[in-house]
């Protein structure tokens, strides 16, 4: 089965070459000021224009108003729009209208009680993103490089299509694949030699795992 891979948090044109090459489908640009990956609307510009037919460009938001939202549409060609923030699912369908591009939810998860909400979102978004929620105090929403009991979505189905995220890395993403049925994956740490440093050798490995085309790979059961 082929997994689908997004390599989030890119700020060099040489990355989103090298994760297309690797063979992701997505690649991610984040728009968060206080995070090591942040990327201004030209920047970002470029990053897009820069990727080549097929990749898909998502933009990663917290809380975004619809001001930004505007301004960002306007300047960044973009695929995909991923809301990381505590957007209620109501924001979500009102986005989702409002610019006619699919919606990526991203959801925290750490306990069973938690998994509720992907019901809700799964009903509203075009996609959900199960990620590992961010510790109380964090910096950052999402993309501490922290994992969750992955048990818990084991073979579980949601009413949209979903990615695995938190914590993932080249050496661990096969077993999490493995372990939750997931069809997608997403990593940002995980392929980074330094916060907001991504490693082209790292996003390479990841892929290759995630395919499980990696040399020493374990076959997968299903
Ligand atoms: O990466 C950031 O800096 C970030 C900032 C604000 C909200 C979300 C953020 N990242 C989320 C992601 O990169 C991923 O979608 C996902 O959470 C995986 O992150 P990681 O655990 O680092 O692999």
């Amino acid at each position: 089965m082929d997994i689908r891979v997004k390599i989030c948090g890119l700020k060099r044109p040489e990355h989103v070459e090298a994760v297309a090459e690797a063979g992701a489908a997505y690649a991610g640009f984040v728009f968060f000021e206080k995070s090591p990956r942040n990327v201004s609307l030209g920047l970002a510009r470029e990053l897009a224009l820069a990727a080549p037919v097929g990749l898909a460009k998502v933009a990663l938001v917290v809380n975004a108003e619809d001001a930004f939202l505007d301004n960002l549409l306007a300047t960044v060609p973009l695929d995909i729009l991923q809301l990381h923030g505590k957007e209620s699912p109501e924001r979500v369908a009102e986005i989702r209208a409002r610019y006619g591009l699919p919606v990526m939810k991203a959801v925290g998860i750490a306990e069973e009680a938690d998994l509720v909400q992907l019901q809700s979102y799964g009903a509203v978004a075009d996609q959900l993103l199960v990620d590992a929620k961010p510790p109380k105090g964090a910096a950052l929403p999402g993309g501490n490089g922290l994992s969750f009991d992955w048990r818990l979505v084991n073979r579980k189905y949601w009413p949209c299509p979903w990615m695995l995220a938190g914590g993932l890395t080249p050496d661990n993403v096969a077993t999490a694949v493995q372990m939750t049925g997931a069809r997608q994956v997403d990593v940002s740490s995980g392929v980074e030699s330094a916060p907001g440093e991504k490693d082209i050798a790292l996003i390479r490995a990841f892929v290759a795992a995630a395919k499980g085309e990696a040399k020493d790979a374990v076959p997968v059961l299903r």
